[in-house]
């Protein structure tokens, strides 16, 4: 299969001869290709969604939403089709990409019930015979750029609300999973959204990122991926004076206090560190455990991963899936040969799998690193795989501070019995989620998601935050009395 453009509500054929492989990294079987489009491409893409941006944000907000409504029935739909897509292309197991296409499916819901909200504000005027009002409007085009862990979920908490406040959009998806952003693009076709609203330009992010970045008539651009990539994009956008929302790494750490229910902290810490393989912005990738129940929560992680199946997603009895490339592999196994070399001790796992039946595919062993201090490199930089590093703590108050010490701040949790433990703990992880009794992944739609430090920029998706990203304030006075009142000044004297 060969991808398109969809540019302007029609499939059109990249004028770039280059296409790079879409592969399944649990088989290295080619899926298709995907075009590596050009500075032009972008031109069109924005230029239709400008176009459409005019009607679009005529359209009552209620009846915009109805779209939305519309694209909720399809993707639920085609549920079983997407998950399966999903996981061919990115790896995840069926069970986790069914629940992200859910993730869609509630987001286009949520979102289509803002169409009848979109709440501004009413407040009294200090003059007589004035109403003062403020609304959100619409900004314009904006740009959505996106990575491929989670192809189709991320790519609906920034267009659904970019669309139902009255934008158009111009997206890139990753170059990894293009399969995903085809598939919902068919949707935005089969719903009948109007030509030009929805728009994706397949492509590297140095090319089309980059294009959309510096495109005048590209108001705000929506970024989610690594650090190091959201660094550029918040430079270049900073030159070009756009508004850019920024969702990038975490170094998340769930923390074990000694009054802990044991088992339910390792069922959390499992399912948020080697769910998706690790590659979670939200991965559990720190465990911070109270000296005295450490040596017995090792023994129960080691007992549990003992039982993590390995292989191909497609398999319902596969609990952990291949990770999305080579290179992703080798940056894993480089930050465990860096953790055996600073003096961590390996628990368990620790290799690249590489016998039959995995020889084609991307897989790593769920890897459990101990006696890890907090300044080593595997404790403090995102490794986006199967990978944990136990670190011990005498205290709370330890224990929050080795949480807080990354640059990241995405997730943290606290597995503890203890009201007051609890109640201090989420006042004081500094991080954009937290969660008590339960691992760090499995944020819900309806509230913010983001994080604080290295992993943000004060923006949020989700919930009514992510409205803020993809609307502008506007304040308006109406004055009824008839006649010329002046605001700000003082008649006293
Ligand atoms: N906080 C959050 O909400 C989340 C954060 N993430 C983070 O994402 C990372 C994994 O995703 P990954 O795709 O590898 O991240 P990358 O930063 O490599 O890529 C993200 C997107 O940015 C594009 N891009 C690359 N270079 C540029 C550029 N110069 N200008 C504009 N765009 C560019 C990529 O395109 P290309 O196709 O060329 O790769 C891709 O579409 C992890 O660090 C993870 O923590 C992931 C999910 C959620
Ligand atoms: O598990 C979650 O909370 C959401 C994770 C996510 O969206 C991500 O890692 O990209």
């Amino acid at each position: 299969m060969r991808i398109k453009n969809y540019i302007g509500g029609k499939w059109i054929d990249s004028e770039q001869l280059q296409q790079v492989p879409i592969v399944n990294p649990a088989n290295g079987t080619v899926l298709g290709e995907v075009p590596l489009s050009t500075k032009a491409e972008v031109e069109m893409a924005v230029s239709a969604a400008k176009e459409a941006q005019k009607k679009w944000a005529l359209i009552p907000a209620p009846k915009r939403a109805d779209y939305l409504y519309e694209i909720g029935y399809k993707l639920r739909e085609k549920k079983e089709h997407l998950a399966q897509v999903l996981t061919s292309e990115m790896g995840k197991v069926i069970e986790e990409a069914r629940g992200e296409v859910q993730e869609g499916i509630d987001m286009a819901f949520y979102m289509a019930g803002e169409g009848r909200r979109l709440f501004g504000e009413t407040t009294p005027s200090e003059l007589a015979d004035k109403f003062a009002m403020s609304v959100r409007s619409p900004i314009g085009v904006v740009g959505l750029i996106t990575p491929w862990n989670f192809p189709i979920a991320i790519a609906t908490w920034k267009s659904f609300p970019a669309i139902v406040a009255g934008n158009t959009f111009v997206w890139k998806p990753s170059i990894e999973t293009p399969l995903m952003a085809y598939e919902l693009g068919k949707i935005f076709e089969e719903v009948g959204l109007p030509d030009g609203v929805a728009n994706i330009v397949f492509g590297s992010g140095s090319t089309v990122g980059t294009a959309m970045i510096e495109h005048p008539d590209i108001k705000v651009i929506s970024f989610t991926g690594s650090n190091a990539t959201g660094s550029k994009v918040a430079e270049l956008g900073g030159r070009h004076l756009k508004k850019v929302s920024l969702e990038m790494g975490g170094k998340n750490a769930v923390i074990v206090m000694d009054d802990a229910n044991l088992s339910l902290a390792v069922d959390g810490i499992v399912w948020s560190a080697f769910g998706t393989a690790g590659q979670r912005c939200t991965a559990c990738s720190r465990v911070i455990v109270h000296k005295d129940i450490k040596q017995e929560l090792e023994e129960m992680l080691v007992e549990a991963i003992s039982q993590l199946t390995v292989g191909d997603g497609l398999d319902p009895a596969i609990k952990v899936g291949p990770v999305i490339n080579r290179k992703a592999l080798e940056k894993i196994n480089y930050y465990v040969q860096i953790g055996k070399q600073e003096g961590a001790k390996l628990l368990a796992g620790g290799k690249i799998l590489s016998a039959p039946p995995f020889e084609k595919g991307f897989y790593f062993e769920p890897t459990i690193f101990t006696d890890v201090k907090n300044d080593m490199m595997i404790a403090q930089e995102e490794i986006f795989g199967p990978v944990i590093s136990i670190i011990e703590v005498c205290s709370l108050e330890e224990a929050i501070e080795v949480n807080n010490s990354v640059k990241f701040g995405l997730s943290s949790s606290i597995f503890s019995q203890d009201i007051n433990k609890i109640f201090k703990a989420q006042r004081d992880l500094d991080t954009g989620i937290v969660y008590v009794n339960a691992g760090t992944t499995g944020a819900e739609i309806h509230l913010p998601f983001g994080g604080t430090k290295g992993t943000g920029n004060g923006h949020r998706d989700s919930g009514q935050a992510a409205l803020d990203v993809f609307t502008e304030w506007k304040s308006i006075y109406v004055d009824y009395s008839g006649k010329l009142q002046r605001a700000q000044i003082d008649t006293e004297n």
